[in-house]
């Protein structure tokens, strides 16, 4: 149970990629930080585990590209602070029919940003990419700087630089209740803690957590199922033979995105994923069993990534938290200033994490943001988020 003298600046609740980096910040900032978690760290029951995501500035919207060259920033600067290598350059080859919005957006955007690209034709494909094939009317363009984070170590790096500044991390602490005050007040079976201001960044469970807060958002938890594919040639798909990561923004087999990883976390198995899933309850995933974007996904594979097996060799799961537009949900609570909201990441928050974290530690200390954050306030949703009082 806290006593007076543990009054914390900011309680972080939810040890992902985005409650770890916030509560880094936080610690950096000089703040007195406690980061409570519900399971036993590490766990693979979230959205941030496992060994490999994309980062990349390859996105339609300028907004992103703008955070991400800030995060770059962050990411290296963590690496050097750390000694640890968290990023390996692969390139990210962005393909989809040429006159698409999306693609030619996505392709504008990089170009105008001064992103370092190169253009790849319909007749150059087969010397640049060996073992893929672009699909007749589809555009190619490779954003030279992205690549693949290693996300377990990032995790635990951002963790354990947290602890070594001060922080406390808990671990096996479910909050099931938030006072609201001007000293809040958080609940677990455990015991009480106050803090001046608390971070919320529980992925899929943001709805729960935040009933107690009076507040439902429009999110949408989908299940995810993380494939790996075995190549017929060992080492085709590698980095080493400049595989990069890859992004199918719409074709054939589907409106959604497909994506991929050069091999890496298992020896001779290449990660590629549908970019959907169906609805689940976070506590009840594995009661989720619809495979159709397997299916999608290896008819993908036997049409344009003939070197692999056309049947996944693993099958791992992951969780996104969708909002309607797909845009983060960053912003302090309607009704109470002094909680902060980090949800609704949609599928792709990871690389965001360290500038997500900045950003949240600036909205927990009532400062003004580094960035534009009209595109994640909650009021964008307007009649969508309801009390759920
Ligand atoms: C298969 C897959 C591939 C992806 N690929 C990419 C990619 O290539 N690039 C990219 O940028 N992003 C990618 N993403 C998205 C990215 O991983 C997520 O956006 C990000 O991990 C979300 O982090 P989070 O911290 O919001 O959620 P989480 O990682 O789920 O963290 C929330 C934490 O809160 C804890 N928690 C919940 N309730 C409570 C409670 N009551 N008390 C205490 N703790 C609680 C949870 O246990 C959890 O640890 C991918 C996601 C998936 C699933
Ligand atoms: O965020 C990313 O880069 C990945 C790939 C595209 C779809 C979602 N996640």
């Amino acid at each position: 149970m806290s006593t007076a003298q543990d009054l914390y600046d900011c309680i972080v609740i939810g040890a992902g990629v985005q409650g770890s980096f916030t509560a880094y910040s936080l610690a950096k900032r000089g703040k007195k930080t406690l980061l409570l978690e519900q399971f036993i760290l590490p766990h693979s029951r979230g959205s941030s585990h496992g060994q490999s995501r994309i980062i990349r500035k390859a996105y339609e919207e300028d907004f992103y590209v703008h955070m991400m060259d800030e995060c770059y920033r962050l990411w290296k600067e963590l690496e050097q602070e750390a000694g640890v290598s968290l990023y390996r350059q692969t390139g990210l080859l962005l393909m989809g029919p040429e006159n698409s919005a999306y693609f030619s957006q996505t392709r504008e955007t990089l170009l105008r940003s001064g992103t370092p690209t190169v253009s790849i034709s319909q007749e150059d494909f087969s010397s640049h990419i060996p073992h893929m094939l672009l699909a007749p009317g589809d555009g190619a363009i490779v954003d030279v700087t992205a690549g693949v984070l290693f996300a377990d170590r990032a995790l635990k790096t951002a963790q354990d630089q947290f602890k070594k500044l001060g922080g406390v991390l808990r671990d096996q602490e479910k909050v099931e209740d938030i006072t609201p005050g001007s000293v809040v007040t958080v609940t677990t079976a455990s015991g009480s803690y106050r803090a001046r201001s608390v971070v919320i960044t529980v992925g899929a469970w943001a709805n729960r957590v935040l009933a107690s807060t009076g507040l439902q958002l429009p999110l949408e938890v989908i299940k995810i199922n993380v494939c790996y594919w075995k190549e017929k040639t060992p080492g085709s798909y590698h980095v080493r033979n400049r595989f990069p990561c890859f992004l199918l923004t719409e074709g054939e087999e589907a409106q959604e995105h497909i994506y991929g990883l050069p091999s890496n976390e298992y020896p001779g198995l290449v990660k590629i994923c549908f970019h959907n899933g169906s609805p689940t309850d976070p506590d009840q995933r594995d009661r989720q069993t619809d495979r159709s974007d397997v299916d999608i996904l290896s008819r993908f594979v036997s049409r344009c990534v003939p070197g692999l097996e056309p049947e996944p060799a693993i099958v791992e799961s992951c969780m996104y938290t969708m909002t309607p537009d797909r845009h983060f949900v960053l912003d302090v609570h309607p009704q109470h200033r002094n909680i902060v909201i980090g949800a609704g990441f949609s599928g792709h928050g990871f690389k965001f994490g360290p500038i997500v974290g900045q950003l949240l530690c600036e909205l927990s200390l009532g400062e003004v943001p580094t960035f534009d954050l009209s595109p994640f306030r909650i009021r964008r949703f307007q009649g969508q988020s309801r009390s759920a009082l």
